[in-house]
């Protein structure tokens, strides 16, 4: 609960409703075109004006037909016949241009988009642990997702409307000012207003759907939260609660949407009584032109048809104005992550880590997550190639931030770390993280087989070997006896695995990598002791010619450590092996005399 709010539970909005129209950003948007421009945008362009050409010739075939076909009561049939047939051929074109012209607006729209989410989830990957320290998953998500979609539009629509729109308006204007400027120019007066009014609306009813939007978009953050978090849910029987909660959002939402709903079915009233001003104008003025002999029946008629074709543009104009402030937003907070630079940079001249026996340095190593709080304070540590140490102390004393630093998931704040004399920041991060395997005590799984979820260590393995890395780390008894064996699918995050067998499906990943460097992060929760057995006898084969580091909880990995670092509140305060530390009687000796009498009281 934040006491400041009175909120439960706090989600932050990561939507900004609308932007300022930015040239800058639709150069950059415009780019994402380009790779497009020569192949399809020509073949749209035809299209487009093909399709505007045949439509704006109907009515005045129309006209052609009343003043000439139809004149003084009689007709003449054959004429009738011939502009019928033009108008049926005038339409097949038409309607062939318009859905060539949509198909491909289509594809080039979906190719945009579909560049557009790869640079950004590529990008994304390549970032560095800092950047995810400081956003939520959510937020991350929206913008691959939700942002990106509501650019789709513009894409696939947008652009080419926007050019046949207009194409169509100053079409219609030029036709009914070529033909009579006194009534074209009558009627042309109600385009500003159509246009202003249609603007100024839409500019309400976007405000009233981004509300929806983001009604949504929190129900929807909800809604994921509270799955995620069910067990914990039942287990401090909150239902009720989280069901008010929910009920509360899901109100605000269901009026959100009937406001909106409200405004949208207000527009197409409003818009058609001006439109029958424009109407008004035509009969009114053309009948008094009509009576002059300025102009034929069949023009009026001709106006009439155009001024209901004005309506389509400017309405879709209006539409393109909103989508383009929405897409305005979208792009920043896209472009916005793209421009995001790893923290954690690679050397301009960085070269590839030789394949290293596994000597390690550190020196002075100091580092602060936030500026004026050390998590790690002048730490020196000297290991030699195939040693295991084994990182302890109090929780939050810097054990998983020395790992994140060997990592390099962040950089130091000062001092360096070496590896057989190289130093981590010149060396390119993948030749550096290809020789440095870690095993993380919440074993990520992903969703996939269990054969799949070994291989994610090196992709190019045959089954042989990922059956043979499953066997070294004793993994193969109980996989086997799985359903399908190494071909059960198991779901996200491993939910069917107990936690024993998610540990050992990680060893045999980290087998199968074969790094020169192992970093275990050990699990805290306590195993039944035959899974212990086996764990221990796994890591054996694991850890076996390789230089390791691993956060240790249990007594039997700590007495088995060639060398124990102890660490306070990011100091380096002793360091040796079991019985060097057992004789000083320091922290470690607490520590161990804490864990005996935990093991005596819980045993
Ligand atoms: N991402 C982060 N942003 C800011 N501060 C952090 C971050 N991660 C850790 N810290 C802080 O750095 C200090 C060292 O944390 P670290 O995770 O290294 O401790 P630890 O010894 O691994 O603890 P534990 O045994 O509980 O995992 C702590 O004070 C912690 O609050």
């Amino acid at each position: 609960m934040d006491e400041q709010t009175g909120q439960r539970f706090i989600y932050q909005d990561d939507e900004v409703l609308d932007k300022e129209f930015d040239w800058g950003q639709v150069k950059r948007l415009g780019k994402y075109l380009k790779p497009y421009s020569r192949q399809i945008l020509p073949i749209i362009i035809t299209m487009m004006f093909v399709g505007a050409l045949t439509k704006l010739l109907n009515p005045l075939l129309i006209a052609y037909a009343i003043d000439h076909a139809l004149r003084d009561g009689g007709g003449d049939s054959k004429l009738l016949f011939q502009c019928v047939a033009g108008m049926l051929l005038l339409y097949i074109i038409q309607w062939a241009a318009n859905s060539y012209r949509i198909r491909y607006t289509n594809q080039i729209g979906q190719k945009v988009i579909y560049d557009l989410r790869h640079d950004l989830f590529s990008h994304i990957q390549k970032l560095s642990f800092r950047f995810f320290d400081k956003r939520p998953a959510g937020s991350i998500l929206v913008r691959i997702t939700n942002y990106v979609n509501s650019l789709q539009d513009l894409f696939t629509n947008g652009v080419v409307n926007l050019l046949m729109d207009c194409v169509q308006l100053l079409g219609i204007i030029f036709i009914l000012l070529a033909y009579n400027v006194k009534l074209g120019a009558a009627i042309i007066v109600t385009v500003p207003i159509m246009f202003i009014i249609s603007t100024k609306l839409r500019v309400h009813i976007r405000r009233a759907w981004q509300v929806v939007q983001s009604n949504q978009s929190r129900i929807n953050a909800h809604l994921n939260e509270s799955i995620q978090g069910i067990k914990v849910t039942q287990a401090f029987a909150q239902e009720k609660e989280n069901m008010d909660f929910f009920n509360n959002m899901n109100l605000s939402n269901h009026k959100s949407w009937n406001r909106a709903s409200l405004l949208n079915h207000s527009f197409n009233p409003i818009i058609e009584v001006t439109g029958a001003v424009g109407y008004c104008i035509l009969f009114w003025y053309g009948a008094h032109l009509i009576q002059q002999q300025e102009i034929t029946v069949g023009l009026l008629v001709a106006f009439a048809t155009y001024i209901g074709f004005f309506w389509e543009p400017i309405n879709r104009l209006g539409q393109m104005y909103s989508q383009m402030l929405i897409a305005m937003a979208s792009s920043e907070r896209i472009f916005e992550f793209i421009d995001e630079e790893p923290n954690v940079p690679e050397a301009l001249h960085a070269k590839e880590l030789p394949y290293v026996e596994g000597n390690i340095e550190l020196k002075q190593v100091e580092f602060e997550y936030e500026p004026g709080r050390k998590a790690l304070n002048s730490i020196d540590l000297s290991v030699k190639a195939g040693e295991s140490i084994a990182l302890v102390g109090h929780t939050g004393s810097g054990k998983s931030t020395i790992i994140n630093l060997l990592c390099r998931f962040y950089d130091s704040t000062s001092g360096s770390i070496t590896i057989d004399g190289h130093d981590i920041r010149e060396v390119t991060i993948s030749s550096l993280r290809s020789q440095v395997g870690i095993v993380l005590q919440d074993t990520f799984i992903f969703s996939g087989t269990i054969r799949d979820n070994i291989r994610f260590g090196k992709l190019t393995a045959t089954d042989e070997e990922v059956e043979f890395a499953a066997n070294a780390v004793r993994a193969h008894d109980f996989i086997i006896n799985m359903p399908q064996g190494y071909d059960t699918e198991v779901q996200e995050r491993g939910n069917m695995l107990s936690m024993g067998q998610r540990q050992l499906i990680s060893f045999a990943r980290a087998l199968l990598a074969d790094p020169r460097i192992l970093i275990l992060d050990e699990a805290t929760a306590s195993i039944d002791t035959e899974t212990e057995l086996k764990i221990q006898e796994a890591l054996k084969t694991l850890l076996a010619g390789r230089t390791s580091f691993i956060i240790a909880h249990r007594l039997s990995t700590i007495r088995n450590a060639d060398n124990i670092v102890v660490l306070d509140h990011g100091v380096l305060m002793e360091q040796g092996n079991h019985e060097e530390l057992m004789q000083q009687a320091g922290i470690y000796y607490g520590l161990i005399q804490a864990q005996y009498r935990f093991l005596k009281e819980v045993g």
